[in-house]
């Protein structure tokens, strides 16, 4: 049975059950529950602290685990990652009230609150940067205002914290992040079970940010059509009744969707449908 790693709260945690749910697996029906069975897939999940999942992929207990990129590095567990899933995206920065810092090279001999010290210690240590981290569990936009730190290094998505507590972030960002699927480093990445769940994550990747597109077109208004949608592989062609004319059916990122029905509209395609895909496997 393949054991997966899940997080049980936080920005991770919602989002990663839906996309499980989406990919066709059971979930927890509740809040408190450690772990859940789903016998039909064969698969066990453990919902754990997200700062966790790396050091439980990392003991090699559990096969793979559902985490954020910059949890990963901070733990330095032994863990990669295998597949980002495009949700929980932010990114990890220095903020300080304005005009107290601009780049890394003010941090000497400061002191500095964040919930990543792996991170920052990792970063300081890289460009030979002396400055004092100080560990805090979260919250840490507060911690200058009363005077534990003249720096913090945080997680930023809006930007809204920082602004909340009149900081500004400064210099280039430490991280990207997002979260990301990890198993522990040099794992057989060909076993088939993890492979399948792959699959399945990626296959809702796909149909959240594609849609199928459907036109009639003229024969002679075909290539032009099918450089506009030009598909994954290939555009589906087939024979309409009516001589002269054709089906097309290609999958097309959503986000251009709109853009793409008026331009085949102006070459002259005519019932153009989009559908949504909700599953896929490419
Ligand atoms: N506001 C946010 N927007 C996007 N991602 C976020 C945000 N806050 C935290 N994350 C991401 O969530 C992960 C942190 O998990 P964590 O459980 O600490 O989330 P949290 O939302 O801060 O929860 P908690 O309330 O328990 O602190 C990291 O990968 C981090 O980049
Ligand atoms: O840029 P923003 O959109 O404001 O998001 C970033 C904030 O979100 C997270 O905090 P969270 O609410 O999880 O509290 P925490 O500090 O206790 O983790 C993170 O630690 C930042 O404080
Ligand atoms: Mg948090």
């Amino acid at each position: 049975m393949l054991r997966i790693a899940v997080p049980n709260k936080g920005s991770l945690s919602g989002p990663a059950a839906e996309m499980l749910h989406e990919a066709g697996y059971r979930q927890r029906r509740e809040s408190k529950e450690l772990r859940t069975v789903d016998p039909s897939n064969d698969v066990e999940f453990f919902y754990l602290r997200p700062r966790d999942i790396a050091i439980y992929v990392s003991s090699g207990q559990l096969d793979i685990g559902i985490t954020g990129r910059d949890l990963l590095v901070d733990s330095g567990a032994d863990a990669e990652e295998i597949l980002p899933l495009g949700f929980a995206r932010s990114t990890f920065r220095f903020a300080s009230k304005p005009g107290a810092a601009s780049g890394l090279a003010d941090l000497k001999g400061k002191t500095i609150a964040t919930s990543y010290e792996g991170i920052v210690a990792g970063h300081l240590a890289d460009n030979g940067v002396d400055a004092s981290v100080v560990h805090l569990d979260g919250a840490v936009e507060t911690a200058i205002e009363l005077g534990v730190a003249e720096v913090i290094a945080d997680v930023v998505e809006t930007g809204t914290s920082l602004r909340n507590a009149g900081l500004e972030v400064f210099g280039e960002p430490i991280m990207k992040s997002e979260a990301v699927v990890i198993r522990r480093t040099g794992a057989d990445g060909e076993e088939p079970k993890v492979q399948q769940f792959l699959r399945r994550l990626q296959g809702v990747l796909v149909a959240r940010t594609y849609v199928m597109m459907d036109y009639d077109c003229r024969v002679e208004q075909l290539e032009k059509a099918v450089a506009l949608t030009p598909g994954l592989e290939s555009p589906t062609v087939s024979p309409l009744h009516n001589e002269g004319w054709v089906a097309v059916r290609a999958m097309v990122p959503a986000k251009e969707a709109q853009r793409i029905m008026d331009d085949l509209y102006d070459i002259g395609a005519r019932a153009i449908l989009t559908t949504a895909i909700h599953a896929c496997r490419l």
